[in-house]
């Protein structure tokens, strides 16, 4: 674990808040493709770094699967373990690939690439411009967006997933998921203290209930068409009681005690091309080799056996 500073590789603990939580700051990268300006969407030219162990990561794979831009965005996955050079591009890990587009061994050289005096951190996933040599964005709430919309008149894939009639709906509940789901199993997993884990893990499952409550009584999250806040949910459950529930003390309950989460989580995952960008050997190994503050050891666990594959039932609610 580290991070660049002056465009220099320092190898460092992640610093706590002044509570002892777990402090998340914003990708500094947020440029867009779009039709017209620096970065216009074109086939061949974008190239994703990801990780399969990374939820943020995760959510990219599944719109590049969906949008139908598998021939035209390519990728590359670091290896599962991030160690004192941060994320590598090695390959001694099955599905890990290598770099074969800039031949890079360590992710913070496509950082330092794009910028030689890079300060921040090195995370996944990278949206990589192979033309201007460059870093698109490296904020994947971002990145799904122009996935979304952005590349539709090369593919013709025109399937929305954040449409304007429910964003209000998609809006509401991403804002509550990001905060106490997606990043509340990182606050409950990396708290200092007590009572920063107690304060993250009971807001992660009051909205673990909510939506539980909320998928009794309508297919997906905003209502009988999947979306992007369904997408969005889907990296952190397909973990959830793999790492998130040991590794990361996210224990009241499992996600299988959930009928409803459960059953939208087998759901997404039966997905037509979604299924293939679940990895859970990345996942395992990730988190339980990589946070040896959390587990010194570097033990890691067997994990549950879960059927994901198993049929989910959701077909008694109404999808348009
Ligand atoms: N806001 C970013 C967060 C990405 C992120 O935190 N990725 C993690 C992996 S799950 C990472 O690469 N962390 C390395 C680090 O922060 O040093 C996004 O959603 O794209």
């Amino acid at each position: 674990m580290g991070l660049l500073e002056n465009g220099v590789w320092r190898d460092k603990p992640r610093e706590p808040g002044k509570k002892g939580e777990f402090v998340r700051k914003d990708a500094q990268l947020r440029n867009w493709v779009g039709k017209g300006g620096e970065f216009p969407p074109e086939s061949g030219r974008y190239h994703l770094y990801v990780s399969y162990a990374c939820p943020w990561a995760h959510r990219t794979l599944i719109f590049r699967k969906l949008k139908g831009l598998a021939d035209h965005i390519s990728f590359s996955v670091v290896h599962p373990l991030m160690l004192e050079n941060g994320w590598e591009l090695t390959t001694d890990f099955e599905g890990a690939t290598g770099d074969p587009v800039n031949g890079f061994t360590y992710l913070h050289q496509v950082y330092t690439a794009n910028d030689p005096a890079y300060t921040g951190r090195v995370s996944v996933p990278v949206l990589w411009d192979r033309k201007t040599g460059r870093i698109v964005s490296n904020e994947s709430a971002e990145i799904i967006r122009m996935l979304n919309s952005e590349f539709d008149d090369l593919t013709g894939n025109t399937d929305d997933y954040y449409p304007e009639d429910l964003r209000n709906e998609i809006d509401l509940v991403n804002e509550r998921v990001y905060e106490t789901v997606n990043n509340g199993v990182y606050r409950s997993g990396f708290a200092r203290t007590q009572d920063a884990y107690e304060e993250a893990v009971t807001e992660l499952f009051d909205t673990m209930d909510w939506l539980e409550d909320r998928l009794s009584k309508q297919r997906y999250l905003a209502g009988d068409r999947v979306t992007e806040a369904d997408w969005r949910l889907f990296p952190t459950m397909i973990r959830f009681d793999h790492v998130y529930h040991g590794h990361f003390k996210c224990n009241r309950n499992r996600l299988i005690e959930f009928p409803n989460l459960f059953g939208l989580t087998r759901e997404l995952y039966q997905w037509p091309g979604v299924a293939e960008t679940v990895n859970m050997e990345h996942i395992r190994w990730h988190y339980y080799y990589s946070h040896p503050w959390v587990n010194p050891t570097r033990v890691v666990s067997i994990g549950p056996e879960i059927d994901f594959g198993a049929p989910h039932g959701r077909e008694r609610l109404k999808a348009a």
